[in-house]
């Protein structure tokens, strides 16, 4: 079977550092794969690197069987590839309607007009936003942002989706919903990576689990299995092994 989103040996630089090196892994379709990894391992720049956000320095990236790296993230964007990012970017001025809007605008077949309101609603109902598609989206609280910024990275009818710590700061209720979304987003067919530290989710979301620590692969492998890899409990679960076996054995 061939990987809708292969990276071989990426690479890239920020001066000196070596965020992201030689990074390879791959992504079947259906699948949701967690990338994990202590702050700093280069998780967030790998998204970027994969959305188009930041250039590689080397390897390359095929999606679909056709290489996206150095391609534009707009263009990435058309081919199927969706993302949300750590720091929540909607258009504040903008009711949440208007927000959504714009993104259906930019997908491969535009939707305009009555449409794009009608899908937008919907997509706004499927975060759980669809009482509040007047308002301005800055007016929205953070977590309610976040539900924004997937409803317009839904709204590009995504193969792909990238979640840069989607879950991040929710409530225990929230974080039940937010993991029932995700979970019907891959049921409809959706492919997801994920980059997430609240494990609770990562264990119920994630199938695989790629580790990352000082911008190298250390593990790939069944969530399960990876998670109790002394090597990750070391390197990511860090400090106090005791802490991580125990979370390794509840998975
Ligand atoms: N634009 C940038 N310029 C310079 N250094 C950067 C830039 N972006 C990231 N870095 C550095 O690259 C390394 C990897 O950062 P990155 O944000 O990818 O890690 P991360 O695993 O996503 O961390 P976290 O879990 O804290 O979000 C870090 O040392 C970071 O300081």
């Amino acid at each position: 079977m061939s990987a809708l989103l292969e990276l071989k040996g990426v690479t890239r630089r920020f001066g000196g550092l070596v965020a992201v090196n030689g990074l390879s892994l791959s992504v079947q379709a259906g699948e949701v794969v967690g990338l994990l990894g202590p702050n700093g391992s280069g998780k967030t720049t790998a998204m970027n690197l994969v959305s188009g956000a930041l250039p590689c320095n080397g390897g390359e990236i095929v999606f679909d069987g056709r290489r996206i790296s150095g391609l534009a993230s707009h263009q990435i964007a058309r081919l199927g590839v969706a993302r949300t990012f750590q720091l929540v970017r909607v258009l504040g001025g903008m009711s949440c309607l208007e927000n959504v809007e714009a993104g259906l605008a930019f997908r491969p077949q535009g939707l305009h007009g009555r449409a794009a309101r009608e899908r937008a609603q919907q997509l706004l109902e499927r975060v759980g936003l669809g009482t509040q598609a007047v308002l301005p989206a800055g007016e929205l609280t953070y977590i309610d942002q976040k539900r924004l910024e997937l409803a317009r990275a839904l709204a590009l009818a995504p193969r792909l989706l990238l979640l840069d710590e989607w879950l991040a700061g929710l409530n225990p209720t929230e974080l039940q919903q937010g993991i029932a979304l995700i979970r019907s987003l891959s049921a409809d067919g959706l492919t997801l990576l994920l980059v997430e530290h609240v494990m609770d989710a990562v264990h119920a979301l994630c199938t695989r689990c790629v580790v990352m620590n000082a911008g190298t692969k250390i593990a790939d492998g069944p969530t399960r299995e990876v998670l109790s890899d002394p090597q990750v409990i070391r390197a990511y679960l860090g400090e106090d092994e005791n802490d991580a076996q125990a979370e390794a054995a509840h998975a």
